[in-house]
């Protein structure tokens, strides 16, 4: 399959007052690709795809996806689109089900497809939301209010809800957090997974998850691209070692 690039930055930065938290950034992910974005504390990982989602507006520079240019869009239309985003801090509605929660996400890419005033399909939303929960592992907790799972069980209900939105791209902010070993390789097998019919950029601390799963890994430091590679590359190199022991 050719190598088509899905998403593209360019001279991407997002100040806070004095504080360059992503500083002109040129990033591109090929369509297919697994990519892992790494780097220390407050390297500026979180705000970078903050800034793809469209959850913070840019300071400078673009970004394009599909190839057309959406720095300017809201969210909602990058969801739209088919960015979809989930956040470090969970987001589900807790006092909702597993199954509910699911139907809301698998409804708005329902309206994408169909556009926002047709008549919601209620068998396809049914299938679309319980097809995303067995791909996570949840379908047996469909009925349980999500605010009474485990915080790792609702961490996969985030990544199930962003499922249930059909991606193109979909972006996962330390999703293993909080999971146990042997969630963690249920969770491994679930992005191989996705990956078949998505692109996936996932920010990850767990590095045997990275070395794991990424295609290519993109280092950010002080908001900066460090440098990208292969999982090999990216293990041999001295700069990102010393990075990570504070040197860098
Ligand atoms: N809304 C904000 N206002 C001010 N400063 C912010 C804001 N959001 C992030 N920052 C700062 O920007 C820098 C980058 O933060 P960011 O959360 O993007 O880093 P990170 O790489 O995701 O870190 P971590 O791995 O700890 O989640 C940090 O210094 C942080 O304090």
């Amino acid at each position: 399959m050719a190598a088509v690039t899905i998403l593209e930055t360019k001279g991407l930065s997002r100040h806070f007052g004095g504080l360059k938290a992503v500083q002109n950034v040129d990033f591109e992910i090929r369509q297919g690709e697994i990519r892992a974005l790494i780097g220390p504390n407050g390297a500026g990982k979180t705000t970078f795809v903050s800034l793809l989602s469209g959850r913070i507006p840019v300071s400078s520079g673009t970004i394009s996806f599909m190839g057309s240019d959406i720095t300017a869009k809201p969210a909602f239309r990058r969801v739209r689109e088919g960015i979809a985003y989930t956040f470090q801090i969970t987001s589900i509605y807790p006092n909702l089900s597993v199954y509910e929660n699911a139907a809301l996400a698998a409804q708005s890419a329902l309206q994408r497809h169909r556009g926002f005033l047709s008549r919601i399909d209620r068998k396809a939303l049914d299938a679309d939301a319980l097809a995303a929960l067995e791909r996570v592992g949840l379908i047996e907790r469909r009925e349980v209010i999500a605010g009474n799972l485990s915080y790792g069980h609702q961490r996969l209900l985030e990544v199930a809800m962003g499922l249930a939105l059909k991606p193109k791209l979909l972006i996962l902010d330390e999703p293993t957090q909080g999971l146990s070993d042997g969630e963690i390789e249920n969770f491994c097998g679930l992005v191989k997974e996705i990956a078949k019919t998505a692109t996936v950029l996932l920010i990850e601390h767990n590095m045997p998850v990275v070395m794991q799963l990424a295609d290519r890994i993109t280092v950010l430091n002080h908001g900066e691209i460090l440098t990208s590679g292969t999982p090999e590359e990216i293990r041999a190199d001295r700069t990102v070692q010393e990075a990570y022991l504070g040197g860098g």
